[in-house]
């Protein structure tokens, strides 16, 4: 199953159903990358001998690995956090995340400000660019595993919105505008 990603619809309900107008309009890998967003499909089962998640690792630098397991029991500040995940923010970095088990929503804001809904199921492997907005939550499964990655030592620091003078969200929208010419929106 590739990945599922859609364009959230406006309603105030809980944040852990999937939030989708509908029919569900299915968005592209070509159109996450164009905000910078970058996916890979991996086996979770084999996470700990697999080459290609290696590659990856290589390739891009990513030498620090831990694990986020997040339930009440495994998590110290267990709602404060899923609050805090939930409230739109950017880092500095990259932020890359590989889903293992269960399940859940990371949300990236489109060149136009509106919520795109990423749905993070075993297997799937994100990268969240500097300077994009951003949020997770759980879904209605309640649990996910997953394993963080970074360059170097990590900083998980989260910048809340609004940012527009940092200069990290400078050069994202630098990047989009590249991309899409001046039409894309400041914000
Ligand atoms: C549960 S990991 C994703 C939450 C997040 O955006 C972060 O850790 O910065
Ligand atoms: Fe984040």
């Amino acid at each position: 199953m590739a990945l599922e990603a859609w364009l959230m619809d406006d309603s105030n309900e809980d944040q852990r159903l999937p939030l989708h107008p509908n029919p569900k309009e299915l968005l592209t890998i070509d159109y996450l990358a164009e905000l910078g967003v970058l996916y890979w499909k991996l086996n979770p089962d084999n996470y700990e001998h697999d080459s290609e998640l290696g590659k990856i690792r290589d390739e891009r630098g990513y030498d620090y690995m831990d694990m986020l397991d997040l339930c009440p029991e495994k998590v110290s500040n267990y709602e404060e956090k899923l609050k805090n995940f939930f409230t739109e923010h950017i880092h500095k970095d990259e932020e890359i995340r590989y889903c293992l088990a269960g399940s859940g929503y990371f949300d990236v804001r489109d060149k136009d400000d509106r919520w795109i809904r990423i749905w993070m199921k075993p297997g799937d492997l994100i990268v969240l660019p500097a300077g994009i907005y951003h949020r997770f939550t759980l879904d209605t499964g309640n649990y996910i595993k997953l394993m963080r990655l970074f360059v170097g030592e990590p900083v998980w620091t989260p910048y809340n919105r609004p940012q527009e003078e940092h200069p990290v969200r400078k050069e994202y929208i630098k990047s989009l505008t590249h991309k899409f010419g001046e039409s894309i929106q400041a914000h």
